[in-house]
């Protein structure tokens, strides 16, 4: 059975260890070891507090679902001691030295970085966007004021601009911006709105191309112990982890 190394043990480490089905979750990290250990007693595993001693468990995958500061620390680390990564923080990667320094390490090793479609839908026939043009490549994102930290009386826009400034400014929030450029192949534009109505995510994507063009909304049941997370985030990570050794594989 699969073994997973789970690194960030907050909303979604909960919901991943809470549905460990197909996997076991022998080893979790967190910067907060009160967290690390309630995700331990959780699913039979250690709780570590040192990083290196996590990577030296007997794990074959690691899950990062922590934050954009963990994935860019860790990553490369992961990679070297030959263990797949699931990267649920994909604002890192807008960093393109970090990026292909990463892709040549996983490279060497044998190992893969797996980016899960996370809060949207869609990410499969974007990837289209790396073997035909795409005009137009944008996502509209709302979400409550509370769930970015904010205070706004009313519906208002707080971004406009490319993914990879918008994951700067929100790196717990934009992550999906990043994952559509990535598969695109090219930098997504972003639209950041708060309405003090908004009681669920809402990803927009407006894509068109010599393909055609589509529109996909999203209206993500916000998570429970993470407001800001949606819900279907953390299923994608289970889904994939639940898919990854199948040998029949569906969508692109
Ligand atoms: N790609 C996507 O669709 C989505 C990606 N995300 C990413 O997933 C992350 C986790 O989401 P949630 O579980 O809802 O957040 P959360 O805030 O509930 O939990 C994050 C946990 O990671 C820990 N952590 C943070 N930095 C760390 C580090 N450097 N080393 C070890 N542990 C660290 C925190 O202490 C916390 O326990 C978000 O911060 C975001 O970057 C979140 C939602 C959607
Ligand atoms: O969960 C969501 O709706 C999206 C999110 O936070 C992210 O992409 O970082």
């Amino acid at each position: 059975m699969m073994r997973i190394g789970l690194l960030g043990c907050g909303n979604i480490g909960h919901i991943i260890a809470r549905h460990a089905e197909g996997f076991t979750i022998p080893a979790v990290y967190d910067t907060k070891p009160e967290r690390a250990k309630e995700i331990a007693d959780l699913c039979n595993g250690k709780a570590y507090g040192d990083f290196a001693a996590f990577l030296e468990a007997d794990t074959d995958i690691v899950v990062e679902a922590a934050s954009v500061g963990a994935a860019r620390a860790h990553a490369q680390e992961v990679l070297e001691h030959k263990k797949n990564l699931v990267i649920m923080s994909v604002g890192a990667l807008t960093d393109q030295e970090l990026r292909e320094g990463l892709v040549a390490v996983a490279r060497q090793t044998g190992t893969k970085i797996y980016v899960p479609s996370g809060a949207i839908f869609g990410l499969d026939n974007v990837k289209i966007g790396q073997i035909s043009p795409i005009s137009k490549l944008l996502l509209k994102t709302t979400k409550s004021p509370q769930s970015l930290g904010l205070d706004a009386p009313i519906r208002r826009r707080i971004f406009s601009g490319k993914a990879h400034e918008c994951i700067k400014l929100y790196p717990k929030n934009v992550n999906v911006s990043v994952a559509m450029g990535l598969a695109a192949g090219q930098d997504a534009d972003v639209e950041l709105w708060v309405d003090p109505a908004a009681d669920k995510n809402i990803h927009e994507l407006f894509i068109e191309g010599d393909f055609g063009e589509t529109y996909i909304r999203v209206t993500n049941v916000p998570s429970p112990e993470n407001p800001a997370t949606s819900y279907l985030a953390a299923l994608s990570i289970l889904s994939l982890l639940k898919n990854l050794d199948s040998p029949l594989v569906i969508g692109t």
